[in-house]
């Protein structure tokens, strides 16, 4: 039986799509939102109004959790935190739900997993999904990426649902780096977006972002034909296009000078700077994450990014 850590958004919205098709245990570490959750068959702080399957089962204790994969939906800076906090799942197969690389360590989630957990095999579940969307039971596709094929076709099997297409890879970086460099262009054109600078300016930062992407995934040994797939281009495009993406409406406030909810999960933001550090000590060209790190350290208006971006020496596609 799988099981999910963490009761946020997304945390959430998989649990109710695994419990409609089978039996899933959602674990938080709050006492009281359990309670709140088990009284109330759904989690209002989260996704309200959307009612929790009978086969949902809910717990505050993590030692006391069904043997099965264990989904890890915590945030990026949040998961080693969290593995430090649980139990040791021995050998039960862990899934990162989190996309992002770590800013003090530069390591993507399943080396996290790997170094905290070094006997558990590790993988990642990514890709195009808003929580809303897999919770209402609209129908996504994601990417499940895990070293080792047979544990990857396992897990693939027990996390496909009625709503949810799992698609397989053993391409483990390629798939976190698809899923941390959109975070990142999404802030990008939100922030376009915010100041006015209009589609086709978006559509240059979606393209040259994808440059980006392949470039830093490429040279960490991954496929070009993951990151055109879900986890790459997918959720590219999902987050640069989206109202409904945290990290599309954090760049829309910079664009429109407003204030952001800080308690707003935004991976993209710690993200761009583990990014940066990284393709500075590797040497690949990132100008678009680099202004992304200027918008939000305050060092860049959108107009003067934009205008350094427009401004680089010309060269081919
Ligand atoms: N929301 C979405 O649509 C999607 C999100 N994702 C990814 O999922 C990941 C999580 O995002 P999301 O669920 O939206 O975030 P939320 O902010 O909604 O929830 C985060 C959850 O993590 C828990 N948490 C934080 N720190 C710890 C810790 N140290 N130990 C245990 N639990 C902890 C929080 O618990 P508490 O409330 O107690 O702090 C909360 O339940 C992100 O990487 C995101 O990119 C991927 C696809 C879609
Ligand atoms: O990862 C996501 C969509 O695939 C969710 O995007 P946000 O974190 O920007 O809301």
């Amino acid at each position: 039986m799988t099981s999910v850590i963490g009761a946020g958004a997304f945390g959430t919205a998989l649990a109710i799509s695994l419990g409609r098709a089978g039996t899933v245990t959602l674990w938080a570490r709050d006492a009281d939102q359990v309670a709140a959750m088990v009284q109330a068959r759904e989690n209002a702080a989260r996704l309200p109004g959307i009612a929790f399957p009978d086969a949902l089962a809910l717990s505050d204790d993590a030692t006391a959790l069904p043997e099965g994969p264990v989904l890890l939906a915590v945030p990026m800076q949040k998961l080693r935190d969290a593995l430090r906090d649980l139990p040791d799942f021995g050998t039960r197969p862990l899934v990162a739900c989190c996309k992002g690389i770590e800013l003090t360590t530069g390591q993507s989630p399943t080396q996290v997993i790997a170094e905290m957990r070094p006997d558990a095999p590790a993988a990642i579940l990514t890709g195009p999904s808003f929580a809303q969307d897999i919770a209402r039971g609209l129908p996504t596709a994601l990417t499940l990426a895990c070293a080792d094929e047979t544990t990857g076709k396992a897990l693939q099997q027990s996390l496909t649902t009625p709503n949810i297409r799992v698609y397989r890879t053993t391409d483990v970086p390629g798939a976190e780096i698809g899923g941390a460099v959109k975070n990142v262009m999404a802030i990008a054109c939100g922030a376009a977006i915010g100041a006015g600078l209009g589609d086709s300016a978006r559509a240059a930062l979606m393209t040259r972002g994808y440059a980006e992407m392949q470039r830093m995934a490429l040279a960490l040994g991954a496929q070009a034909d993951t990151l055109a797939g879900l986890s790459g281009f997918g959720d590219l495009a999902l987050t640069c296009t989206s109202d409904l993406s945290r990290n599309f409406r954090f760049g829309l406030s910079i664009g429109r000078g407003e204030a952001f909810d800080p308690s707003v999960t935004v991976e993209g933001a710690a993200t761009a700077r583990a990014l940066q550090a990284r393709a500075r000590k590797m040497q690949i060209d990132m100008p678009i994450t680099d202004a992304v790190v200027g918008l939000i350290d305050g060092n860049l208006d959108v107009g003067r990014a934009m205008a350094l971006l427009l401004s680089r020496p010309l060269k081919e596609e």
